[in-house]
């Protein structure tokens, strides 16, 4: 048996491990230094107490040293073996931490597409497999290669089924990654678009270009045709409207029409309007698109009559508006009102027509570069004016003065004019930049910053001044029955541009009266009408300002939908008391 002697020290840390006293003085040494001696005996009698924490030896701080622990220290206590080095990575300042790894000399860079040869011969075989199936809309493969565009799991297959929650209420995900679910309310919704959406079908004799095609090929020699793919209701600052949204045959835009006509929606603007006051409706929404199409497909593309009633039977949206064609069945549109007691015994006036352009820049950003948000603004507050009946109609700018306008109504010859609710539309053209698109007019701004006009900037960029093109906006006028060659007779048109007028002229729309567009700062200047409260405010409105109607936004709807945000899309916004339900 291999006897130990044991020193000092180590005869102070067994006391230490074993004394029940506060204060740790010097041991007093055992006879004979002797491990196997026994160790001082409690103080018999003395009651135990823990030795202080925060006295100048701390024993379990000490035994946990000896244990092996090494560097620990009352605050690192029980962090595990320590390692060397295990925090210096907490001190960015000390270049020589030892836990930074030393950088491999030469990055590596692996690709993490197929190697060339394989993607040329995948897209040979692609382009051989779209030749086999002419009807199909060509994309290049370029494009199709380059540009992968993420398609939902829902929209690949839309057999798919929706995960039902235990609530009732469906969500979608996009792709293999479960993402942030959304709940939809439990209609076949996905089935009802799909099945009123088969765009390849709509145009005859053309290639349709697909949206989704990239760069198609467009058979821009063929007449413009147009098709009015849904339209519904929005509540604006100049009241409510119909947006319309179209696809055509010759470029790759989805172009707008913004309708207002509030007859549509109001028993007494239909009652203040004259009798022979049409709706203005879209012949390709409200036609038939596919034998036993439901009235949910009419409904959900907007092909209905009258005003949604959310949460409730619409009588007039259940009815599907006849096919265009004779004016009994035109009056038929109206039928939703027939039993009121509606319209004045007067013609009508004629609808007020702009054709707007696309700004990014005026319209969104509120650039001051352009007029363009505010033309938007002031075309929509003008057609939604009341308009006095007519008593006659200058030939201003030589256009022919309409017939109905010569001579005056039986209102005004009794010397009070009446005023009709005002109707028309906004055509908005998806032409940024006069035609040139939105990357070219950024790039004729930085030539304009040199000290170049308008004009000069797009000359020096290859373009013309105008690029603009009107023959599909003289479709959408004629099928919103506004092109002058049916029942209606024509419009007026909000434009200080003669090409305009030209290019609707040369496309068949009876331009019959031009109405100028005033710069609202012009008409606020110093020369012009200060007195014109209308144009005070302007006036006090802060400069640049593009929104429509410009002021805040606020109503029913707008509460609704931020309501609907909070509670069911966890946007983090308290609801103000007033604007609960
Ligand atoms: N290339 C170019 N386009 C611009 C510039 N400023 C505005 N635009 C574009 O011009 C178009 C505005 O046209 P419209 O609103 O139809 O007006 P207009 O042709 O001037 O004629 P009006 O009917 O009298 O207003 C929009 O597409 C704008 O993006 C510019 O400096 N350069």
């Amino acid at each position: 048996m291999s006897h130990h002697t044991a020193s000092q020290a180590d005869l102070d840390v067994l006391a230490l491990l074993t004394s029940d006293s506060a204060s740790l003085g010097p041991l007093a040494p055992t006879p004979g230094n002797n491990v196997s001696a026994s160790v001082p005996p409690p103080s018999g009698g003395r009651k135990k107490s823990l030795p202080r924490r925060d006295s100048p030896l701390d024993a379990l701080l000490i035994s946990a040293v000896l244990a092996g622990s090494g560097p620990v220290t009352r605050h690192h206590f029980g962090h595990g073996p320590a390692r060397p080095g295990a925090y210096a990575s907490c001190d960015e300042s000390r270049p020589s931490s030892p836990s930074r790894q030393p950088l491999p000399s030469k990055v590596v860079m692996r690709s993490l597409q197929a190697p060339r040869s394989e993607r040329l011969r995948l897209q040979q075989e692609e382009q051989e497999r779209s030749a086999e199936k002419p009807g199909e809309p060509s994309t290049s493969p370029a494009t199709a290669t380059a540009i992968p565009i993420p398609t939902p799991t829902h929209a690949r297959d839309s057999s798919a089924p929706l995960a039902k929650s235990p609530t009732g209420t469906l969500s979608l995900s996009f792709g293999s990654r479960p993402k942030r679910r959304m709940s939809i309310d439990p209609a076949p919704v996905s089935q009802v678009l799909q099945a009123a959406s088969p765009v390849a079908n709509y145009f005859q004799n053309t290639t349709y270009a697909q949206p989704t095609a990239l760069f198609p090929t467009i058979p821009t020699s063929a007449k413009p045709q147009v098709r009015c793919m849904a339209r519904t209701r929005i509540p604006t600052p100049h009241g409510e409207l119909f947006l319309h949204l179209y696809h055509n045959n010759q470029d790759n835009k989805e172009h707008l029409a913004v309708v207002i006509d509030p007859v549509q929606l109001s028993p007494d603007a239909k009652k203040a309007a004259p009798r022979s006051r049409r709706e203005i409706r879209s012949r390709t929404l409200d036609e038939k698109w596919r034998e036993g199409e439901t009235e949910m497909e009419r409904v959900v593309r907007g092909a209905y009559v009258g005003r949604l009633v959310p949460g409730g039977e619409n009588d007039q949206a259940s009815r599907a508006p006849p096919d265009r064609g004779s004016i009994a069945e035109e009056g038929d549109l109206m039928s939703g009102m027939d039993d009121l007691d509606v319209g004045m015994d007067t013609d009508d006036i004629l609808p007020l027509v702009r054709i707007h352009s696309e700004c990014f820049t005026g319209e969104t950003i509120g650039s001051m570069r352009c007029d363009c948000g505010e033309q938007l603004d002031e075309a929509l507050r003008q057609i939604a004016l009341a308009q006095p009946l007519p008593t006659h109609r200058s030939a201003a700018d030589g256009f022919p003065t309409p017939a109905s306008s010569r001579s005056p109504s039986p209102a005004a010859a009794l010397g009070a004019i009446p005023h009709v609710p005002g109707r028309g539309v906004v055509i908005y053209m998806r032409q940024e930049g006069r035609g040139i698109g939105l990357l070219e007019k950024i790039r004729a701004y930085n030539l304009q910053d040199l000290g170049h006009d308008t004009v000069t900037a797009n000359l020096m960029l290859g373009h013309g001044a105008d690029e603009r093109k009107y023959g599909v906006a003289a479709e959408i006028l004629r099928d919103l029955g506004l092109a002058g060659d049916g029942p209606e007779k024509g419009i007026r048109l909000l434009t200080n541009n003669p090409e305009k007028v030209e290019g609707l002229a040369a496309e068949g729309v009876q331009v019959l009266e031009r109405v100028g567009m005033t710069p609202r700062d012009w008409k606020c200047g110093d020369e012009g009408e200060g007195g014109d409260a209308e144009y005070e405010e302007w006036r006090t409105r802060r400069a640049g300002v593009g929104l429509i109607g410009a002021g805040a936004v606020r109503g029913p709807e707008l509460d609704k939908y931020l309501r609907t945000k909070v509670e069911r899309m966890g946007h983090m916004i308290d609801i103000p008391e007033a604007h609960r339900r």
